[in-house]
Parts: C-alpha cells; sequence; structure tokens
C-alpha cells in the first residue's frame, strides 16, 4: 500500500472545516483566545487634543521667539479640565493627559520655564502645535481596530478597551478528546508492573492541545479489546475532535481502526509518508466529528499532532495568522540520505544575526525518546528521498515550542 504525502493527507485533514460557533466573554477572559468578529472602535482616542507633556498651554503665536512672558489663568490636569479661553500672553498650567484648553494650540515643556507666582517665563522657542496629541489621532470612533481571527494578546486587550469595549466575541475553544489505548499503560504517579509502562501521551497532548487553543479531555486508557474501545469511544460524542493514541499500527492488538470503524467512522486515510507516525490515520464520525489516529511512540504522537492536529485546531479556531510556518535555516551537522518518508528530525536551532539560523541535527531517531524532543527547539523536514546533506546546506526547518 502506497504511503499519502503529508501534505495531501494535511489538505484531507482540513477540508471543508469552518471555524467554530463564537462567545462573549469579558476582557480578563479574552487573553489567548482567538476574536470571532471584527473590533470596531466605539470611541475617539484621545477624545479630546491632549497634552503630552507637564508644561504650559499657549497660543504658538507667542512662543515663535524667547523669552516670551506670560500669566498664568488656570490649571487643566488629566480628569480636571480648564474652562476658559487662553488669550494672547496667557498661559494655563497643564499636565500630561489633560484636555488642551481653548484658544491654545501650543504646550511648552515645564523644564523650559520659569514661573514666580502667576509670571511666567518661556525660555525656549516652541513651534506651533509641539507637545499636543490631537483629538482621534490614535483611532477615531467607527475605525475598524482589530479583525477577526487574530489571537488576541495584550496589545489586542488594551486596544479594544479603549476602544470602548468591555466583551469581545471570541472562538469557542475546539474540543479535543483524548483516548489513550493499550493493555499496558498505566496512569502517571503509578509504579509500573511487570510489561506496564506509563501513558505519558495524554498529558504532552493535552498541553499541546491548550497552549494551541484547544480544550483538552482526556478519555483514560482503554484496553486492546473491542468492547473496552467501544465504550471508551462513545464517551468522545461531544467532541469536535477525536484523538486516539497507540494501537494504530498492523499488531493483533492494533483494533483501533476496526474499533473505531465499527462506532461508524468514514475512514479517509491511514498510513501517511512520514517519519516518524506512519500509521496515524484519519476520518469523520457522523459527518461533524473528526478522528486522528496516532501513534504510540511519544515522537510520533507528538511530532503528527503538531503536523496534523494544531493545522486543525487552528482552522477550527478561523485563526488566520500562521505562527506555524516552515523556515530555512543552515545546516550545522552532516545528515544521511532519506528513506520514502518524509523525515521531521529534531533539531536544535540557534539564531544567528544578519544570517540564517544554524540547524543541529540531534543524534537520536528513534520515535520511542522523548528526551531529545524535549531539548530540541525544531525539526528539520527532510522531503522523500532527499539525497544525504552537508554542512552549511540550507534545509526547511519548522520550530517547535513543546
Ligand atoms: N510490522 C510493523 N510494525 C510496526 C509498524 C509497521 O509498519 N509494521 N510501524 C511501526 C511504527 S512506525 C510505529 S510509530 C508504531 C506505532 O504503533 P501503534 O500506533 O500501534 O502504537 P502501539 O503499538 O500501541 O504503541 C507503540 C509504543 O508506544 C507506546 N505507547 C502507546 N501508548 C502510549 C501512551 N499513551 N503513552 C506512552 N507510550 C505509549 C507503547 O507502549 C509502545 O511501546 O508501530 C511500529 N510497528
Ligand atoms: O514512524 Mo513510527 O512513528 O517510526 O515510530
Amino acid at each position: 500500500m502506497s504511503l499519502l504525502p503529508v501534505e495531501e493527507a494535511l489538505q484531507r485533514v482540513l477540508d471543508g472545516i469552518t471555524p467554530l460557533g463564537s462567545e462573549t466573554v469579558d476582557l480578563i477572559a479574552a487573553g489567548g483566545r482567538v476574536l470571532a468578529d471584527d473590533v470596531i472602535a466605539r470611541l475617539t482616542q484621545p477624545p479630546f487634543n491632549a497634552s503630552a507633556m507637564d508644561g504650559y498651554a499657549v497660543r504658538g503665536d507667542d512662543v515663535k521667539s524667547a523669552p516670551a512672558h506670560f500669566t498664568v489663568i488656570g490649571e487643566a490636569n488629566a480628569g480636571g479640565p480648564f474652562n476658559g479661553v487662553v488669550g494672547p500672553g496667557e498661559a494655563v498650567r497643564i499636565f500630561t493627559g489633560g484636555s488642551l484648553p481653548e484658544g491654545a494650540d501650543t504646550v511648552v515643556i515645564q523644564e523650559n520655564t520659569e514661573r514666580s507666582g502667576n509670571a511666567l517665563t518661556v525660555l525656549e522657542a516652541a513651534s506651533r502645535g509641539a507637545n499636543i496629541r490631537s483629538m482621534g489621532s490614535d483611532f477615531r470612533a467607527d475605525e475598524t481596530l482589530l479583525k477577526a481571527g487574530r489571537l488576541i494578546d495584550a496589545s489586542a486587550i488594551t486596544l479594544a478597551a479603549a476602544g470602548g469595549h468591555a466583551h469581545l466575541a471570541v472562538r469557542r475553544k475546539p474540543r479535543i478528546a483524548i483516548l489513550a489505548t493499550g493493555d499496558e499503560l498505566v496512569p502517571p504517579g503509578n509504579q509500573p508492573g511487570v510489561g506496564q509502562i506509563i501513558s505519558s501521551n495524554p498529558y504532552g497532548l493535552a498541553a499541546l492541545i491548550e497552549s494551541f487553543g484547544g480544550k483538552a479531555h482526556l478519555l483514560g486508557i482503554a484496553a486492546d479489546n473491542m468492547p473496552a474501545l467501544a465504550n471508551a469511544l462513545a464517551d468522545a460524542d461531544d467532541a469536535d475532535v477525536l484523538v486516539t493514541i497507540g494501537g494504530a499500527s498492523v499488531g493483533d492488538r492494533d483494533l483501533v481502526k476496526p474499533a473505531l470503524e465499527a462506532r461508524g467512522m468514514a475512514l479517509d486515510f491511514w498510513k501517511v509518508a512520514i517519519r516518524p507516525g506512519k500509521p496515524m490515520l484519519f476520518g469523520r464520525l457522523n459527518a461533524q466529528q473528526r478522528v486522528l489516529g496516532l501513534p504510540g511512540n511519544p515522537l510520533s504522537c507528538l511530532i503528527t499532532a503538531r503536523i496534523f492536529l494544531v493545522p486543525l485546531l487552528y482552522a477550527l479556531l478561523g485563526r488566520t495568522d500562521d505562527p506555524l510556518a516552515e523556515q530555512t535555516a543552515v545546516l550545522a551537522g552532516e545528515i544521511p540520505e532519506n528513506g520514502p518518508r518524509q523525515h521531521y528530525m529534531r533539531a536544535l536551532l540557534t539564531p544567528v544575526p544578519g544570517e540564517l539560523p544554524r540547524a543541529a541535527p540531534l543524534s537520536s531517531f528513534d520515535s520511542a525518546h522523548i528526551t531529545a524532543l524535549a531539548t530540541a527547539n525544531a525539526l528539520i523536514v527532510r522531503p522523500p528521498c532527499a539525497k544525504s546533506a552537508s554542512i552549511g546546506e540550507v534545509v526547511r526547518v519548522l520550530p517547535i515550542d513543546f
């Protein structure tokens, strides 16, 4: 059976996807979520011509040359405007953020003045309009401040709040159910018996899912038999995506595919030209739910999740940016020729000022070895059947932050 190329497999996973519905949350809860609607300014910022400095509001004509003499007629601070009019030879004490009084069009900074009682001397000439933030210079009411599909970060929250919004429409978090399968598995915190190992994958996967905006729901561990699998799969009905771990290969106890098919999954593909991760499968249950069957080896599991599940999460969230894009780097170690599967090799990426970063491949290729993944910060992407590559060659890399 020929293996499906990674790019085609990914296209099939994302085919026909539409973003999930939205919900309204307050600004505190909006951080890290994805904006579902454009944010339109309800207010103008600054709402009035405001002073950018502590100093004196005057008429520009009066400070064309220095020294110039004034009478201080009042004070304007942030939140406390001066209600009179500034005439020729008059100045109003003003503080940063204060509203510029009528008649004034210039602010001279305090450091360039001398004051004695109400008598003020401006020691340096200033140009008209100096030190003023004009009304609406940041944004005006009805302007689009933020576009739907962006990640809501600290600056987006600040802007939305300043624009008059206390709540934002965000995409519902994709619900991802995770089922570990295998007679040999015990949950973390237990002492494994003979032949047993710790079920580590669901926890790493959950962290990955949550860090990319999803909601992980652990379904526990199902034993390698059809009734146990059927029972566990029944708990995944409300998930947007069901992820199974393990049991995806060709062994006698690799029952995940038949168990999913018995539940009504329409298989889209099984086995991809990817290393690690070849035995992964993809299908749909009840038309709505996407199913990713990931391999049990920890590396295979996390890397296939990064390649297939993370873009799926992004599509469900309607994210429009592409922080996941591949980059290029200069190879800092030899790599052998590649086999027929696209190989994602763990590597250490080091920035080099003004040049492409350096990618040093890590030595372990074993898809069950977790330590190398914890050290790596990138994957070198080796296309199927690529020739051996030497130090200095430019290669494709995928930065990873997990
Ligand atoms: N004859 C063949 N054998 C295998 C092939 C093949 O093509 N022909 N493919 C190999 C590849 S590639 C991979 S990857 C593995 C994947 O196998 P499965 O998805 O069926 O995974 P399991 O056999 O269930 O487990 C593999 C390995 O991972 C451990 N595991 C499973 N679940 C977890 C978990 N939740 N946490 C931590 N570790 C887990 C499991 O104990 C096994 O050691 O198949 C090859 N075989
Ligand atoms: O591709 Mo498997 O994922 O080699 O270990």
